[in-house]
């Protein structure tokens, strides 16, 4: 049976149906010793039972005296005071007999034989003692309930006499990963095969909210097995989280068994992506099914699962960090859904921006470059680029503000120059964007970027960069920073099969191109080369094939998709292509006079003429580094 009748109950409606039909969790219990309790939650109120010091100590190393007695020492009138007679002496801790009311320094005294000191001073009385619980009394609220111990507090309880204590017990949450696809990492792979990696994030998930996770082995698509590990696994566990068959195909079994076996509250929320989430319980345990996409499954994690995750171990949610940032492209949304956009955030200018990532629910990388999530509201249809948002973080602040923003055309070297960077100074941080050339410069012109690599061939002159700067940026003043000059050429099949040696080449019949996007470098050198052949563009199988990068393009010569691509040496080595070179090209970097003072542009300016990254460059091969760095044009 398909079920594809789902539910589309707003997010926090859902939530609170759920939790109400849940009822109250029954959490669990233990006793801890306190030396083992960091991170662990607090059953109760912690109180001393001890005092601490329990005990009037000296607090510094010298003698303990009686204070009346020095009270007519001065300069001019030294006392002089007998061991065991007016004194003893202490070392820092020591306790204080009750006769004696004050510590002098040994700095402050002056020794006039074995027996007998002199004090030029007159002492107050508990000058240097800590007195009997001067830093936690007896009977003293130490920690709260439901306190997540930290170890200064470890400190404090010890010290107050406690040496166990009762904390909620880590939940055990199963983690079954369903699916016939299924293998495991490190596997051979066969086309269809999909690595499971879901049940591996939520695991590290699991462990980062407090529970212990509990993974079952990959079960196929075979309703009894699913059926048979659910039931384990809520007998085993404190909650179950099944992973995929969530949605409307033939093999998606989950909702039925959670039905079968259990009761399904919820099947289907109106978040994107997540939508096919289902909520229920089996054995009393909650159990959660995730969607397979592994976008999804983060979000109904975090949104969902986390909070029950958290609640069995008596912890409150805490509420997400949001800062404002102005969006820098127009995010669609649909009005059926709340939407979450991981998005890239840079600090330009003083201000916060932020820029979309990949939507697709199997992006895993927009999570990982993601610096925080924009929500789009359900009743909201789309968010026009120049409005301020509030965004969810997911990286600090501080990182966001001493990261470079590096936006315009794709090179390898840049991404190895950012590392380099780090490296050299663990603070700098860079990120990059690759819109092309062009892109790269209205980046510049709208103010989302720092710095922008470009490199465009004036059609008329053959020059480069130079005269793109002038014309499309007329509003600020640019420094063009000289990176590299690289080898264009084509990027074929190891062998060159199809004998590729020229632009005219590329019109042969039978043979497949692959292009870059319009408005990189790569594709006006194309366009300049194929007019001087005066070469149309749809003789060419596979002109209006785009890819992003020179890796893409390289990708998919190595691939077999295409024949033929343009690029970049270091690709084709990379992707282990041969290179037949075409021409070499200015890769000049493009910089906002008023950001070229800036430590970090500077960082990046001393990077790039470092002698690590110049070993790269070597290493890469077809790189021409002689002006690195050098500032060409201002
Ligand atoms: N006809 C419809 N098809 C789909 C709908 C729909 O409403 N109607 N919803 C789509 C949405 S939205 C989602 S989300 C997915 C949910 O799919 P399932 O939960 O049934 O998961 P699978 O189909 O088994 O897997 C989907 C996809 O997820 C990746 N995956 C799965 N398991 C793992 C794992 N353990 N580790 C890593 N990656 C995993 C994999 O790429 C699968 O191909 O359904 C849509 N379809
Ligand atoms: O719910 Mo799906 O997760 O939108 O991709």
């Amino acid at each position: 049976m398909q079920n594809v009748y789902l539910s589309n109950y707003e997010l926090n409606e859902a939530i609170e149906i759920y939790l109400k039909k849940l009822g109250n969790f029954s959490l669990n219990k233990e006793k801890i010793s306190t030396w083992d309790a960091n991170g662990r939650i607090t059953c109760n109120p912690m109180f001393s039972i001890i005092s601490s010091p329990h005990y009037n100590s000296s607090a510094m190393d010298g003698i303990a005296t009686k204070s009346e007695k020095t009270f007519s020492a001065s300069d001019r009138n030294h006392v002089i005071l007998e061991e065991f007679e007016d004194y003893i002496v202490v070392d820092t801790g020591d306790p204080i007999p009750r006769e004696y009311d004050c510590v002098i320094m040994v700095e402050d005294l002056i020794k006039v034989d074995e027996k007998k000191i002199e004090i030029y001073q007159s002492a107050t009385p508990w000058q240097n003692i800590r007195p009997l619980g001067e830093d936690i009394v007896e009977n003293q609220l130490i920690i709260p309930s439901n306190h997540k111990i930290r170890p200064v507090d470890i400190g404090a309880l010890i010290a107050g006499g406690i040496n166990s204590l009762e904390v909620y017990k880590k939940p055990v949450i199963g983690i079954i990963p369903t699916g016939t696809e299924l293998v495991e990492p490190g596997t051979s792979l066969k086309i269809g095969d999909i690595i499971d990696f879901n049940s591996r994030v939520f695991s590290a998930q699991v462990s980062d909210w407090g529970g212990i996770a509990k993974r079952y082995n990959i079960v196929k698509d075979n309703y009894q097995e699913i059926k048979n590990t659910v039931i384990k696994a809520s007998s085993e566990c404190d909650m179950v989280l099944i992973n995929a068959g969530s949605s409307a195909g033939r093999e998606d079994f989950t909702s039925e068994v959670i039905s079968e076996v259990g009761e399904l509250m919820i099947h289907g929320v109106a978040i994107k992506p997540g939508k096919p989430v289902m909520m229920g319980k089996v054995n009393n345990k909650p159990i959660i099914g995730i969607p397979g996409f592994p976008v999804s499954a983060y979000f109904v994690m975090e949104k969902i699962a986390k909070q029950i995750v958290e609640g069995l171990q008596g912890i409150e949610s805490k509420v997400d960090k949001v800062i404002d940032a102005t969006l820098t492209k127009r995010a669609m949304s649909s009005l059926k859904y709340l939407e979450f956009v991981r998005v890239k955030l840079g600090y330009i200018d003083n201000k916060f921006i932020a820029t979309p990532l990949a939507r697709g629910a199997g992006a895993t990388m927009s999570l990982v470059k993601a610096d925080g999530v924009l929500e789009i509201d359900q009743n909201v249809e789309g968010i026009e680029a120049g409005t301020i948002v509030k965004i969810k973080m997911l990286n600090s602040e501080e990182n966001i503000k001493n990261t470079l923003v590096c936006i315009g055309s794709h090179d390898p070297i840049i991404d190895i120059a950012s590392d380099i960077m780090h490296q050299r100074n663990k603070m700098y941080f860079l990120s990059s964007a690759n819109v092309g050339s062009m892109g790269g410069i209205m980046s510049l012109n709208k103010g989302e970027a720092h710095m922008a690599p470009i490199h465009l061939l004036n059609m008329e002159t053959g020059e480069y960069n130079k005269s793109y700067v002038e014309k499309y940026i007329p509003n600020k003043k640019i420094c063009l920073v000289k990176c590299v000059k690289r080898i264009q050429g084509f990027m074929v099949k190891k062998g060159n099969p199809l004998n590729v040696k020229d632009f005219k080449d590329l019109s042969r019949d039978g043979l497949k191109f692959v292009n870059r996007q319009r408005g990189s470098g790569t594709r006006l050198l194309l366009d300049y080369n194929l007019k001087k052949l005066n070469i149309s563009p749809e003789k060419i199988s596979g002109y209006f094939r785009e890819e992003y990068t020179h890796l893409a393009v390289a990708a998919a010569v190595s691939a077999g998709d295409a024949d033929v691509g343009l690029g970049v040496y270091s690709a084709a080595t990379m992707m282990n292509l041969d290179f037949i070179p075409v021409c070499n090209e200015e890769y000049d970097i493009a910089i906002p006079e008023e950001y070229i003072e800036m430590n970090i542009v500077k960082e990046f300016i001393k990077t790039i003429k470092s002698k690590t990254f110049k070993e790269e460059l070597e290493k890469l091969g077809g790189y021409d580094y002689t002006e690195t760095g050098d500032i060409i044009y201002q």
